[in-house]
């Protein structure tokens, strides 16, 4: 079977389906009990990252347990840093810690971007989710790979833990440009190397998480966020030009039309904070749209869920769409709201 022949890649390539393809950010995580078991046997999260058989074996449990229409990679974000030689570590309840990088000579001590050796595992993963896929689905489920946008890597790279409102690398944007710049062109390198690696271990389609692009101010924005995204997804197609790319740029609100502009995106994720009749007019006959709903619509199910997805489907179902969440899946989420919105979203 083509890889086209799945719904959500069809949607990605712009046709309207008969019905919207259904995949949620963070699908395999702490809300499952599945994930929780495996989670519990397999040493730090970062340990996981790196086990091919687990974190396969993840990625695939919401595919088996929900019939979702793609599944995405099992890693993180943070591990292009890691294999740059950074020190990444998550500490149990509290996130991800890094030891920073605030400077020319710690920048430079890094290694260089195209020695990712230490994510071979995780492209065996990919290997391995995308042959279970086939056998299990006939194909009919899409890989997706990913990874950080640069400004949202460096943000955890130079604070070292996630920060309320990226000061940190705001206030280096200011005071240090040409040292960002320095690192936003190593993630740049970096970055586009992991995908085409994942693209070519099995990944159908890529997504570009830029959570942190609502913290820019508007004049940063087209330096730090839209060029360096563009770049990587102008590197990527021109040397996989068959692959699909999708960017969600959280909080950037009407400068998702920017990424319209760009023609080698196909995809735009929409946070749950964008107007979808807005989105319905401006960006959904540029690109196919991703999202929208609120992941706390989701945990409150009932008539909240029922009407968020009503107010979704019925803006954008004229076009072509892939409903998802507006972000990724809380951990407190009862598995019986997931099940209810997989039929609201499949009888609509
Ligand atoms: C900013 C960011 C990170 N990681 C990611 C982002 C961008 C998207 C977003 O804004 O959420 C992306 C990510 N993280 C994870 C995935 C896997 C694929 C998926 O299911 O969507 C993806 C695509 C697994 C994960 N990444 C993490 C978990 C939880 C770890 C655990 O099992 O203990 C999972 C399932 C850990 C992580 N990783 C990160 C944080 C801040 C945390 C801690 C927060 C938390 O605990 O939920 C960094």
């Amino acid at each position: 079977m083509g890889q086209d022949a799945s719904l959500f890649m069809q949607a990605l390539s712009g046709a309207r389906t008969p019905r919207a393809p259904l995949w949620l950010m963070r699908q395999a995580g702490r809300y499952l009990p599945e994930y929780r078991a495996t989670r519990a046997h397999a040493g730090s999260f970062l340990d996981l990252c790196y086990n091919p058989a687990l974190a396969a074996e993840v990625t695939m449990q919401p595919i088996r347990r929900f019939g979702f229409d793609a599944a995405i990679l099992f890693s993180d974000i943070l591990v292009v840093p890691h294999a740059l030689g950074q020190n990444v570590w998550f500490a149990e309840g509290e996130g991800p810690r890094l030891d920073p990088v605030t400077d020319h000579s710690r920048l430079s001590r890094l290694d260089h971007p195209g020695n990712l050796g230490r994510l071979d595992p995780v492209l065996e993963t990919v290997a391995r989710v995308r042959a279970q896929l086939v056998e299990e689905t006939g194909g009919q489920t899409a890989l997706i790979g990913f990874c950080g946008a640069p400004w949202t890597v460096a943000s955890y790279m130079i604070a070292g833990k996630g920060t309320p409102d990226q000061a940190p690398i705001r206030l280096i944007a200011y005071q240090d440009p040409d040292f960002l710049q320095a690192m936003i062109d190593l993630l740049v390198e970096a970055s586009t190397n992991y995908l085409i690696a994942q693209i070519d271990a099995g990944a159908q389609a890529v997504q570009i998480f830029e959570s942190f692009g609502g913290a820019l101010p508007p004049a940063l924005f087209q330096r730090w966020c839209h060029d360096p995204v563009t770049r990587i997804v102008q590197n990527v197609k021109s040397q996989r030009p068959h692959v699909r790319v999708i960017v969600f740029a959280r909080g950037v609100g009407q400068n998702l039309t920017l990424f319209g502009k760009v023609a080698e995106v196909d995809g735009l994720g929409l946070d749950w904070g964008v107007d979808v009749n807005w989105a319905a007019q401006a960006v959904q006959p540029m690109k196919t749209v991703q999202g929208n709903l609120d992941p706390l619509a989701l945990m409150a199910g009932g008539e909240a869920l029922a009407e968020g997805v009503r107010c979704i489907l019925d803006a954008l179902s004229n076009g072509p769409h892939i409903f998802n969440l507006g972000h990724g899946i809380q951990p407190t989420t009862p598995v019986a709201h997931v099940e209810e919105l997989v039929r609201l979203v499949r009888s609509a």
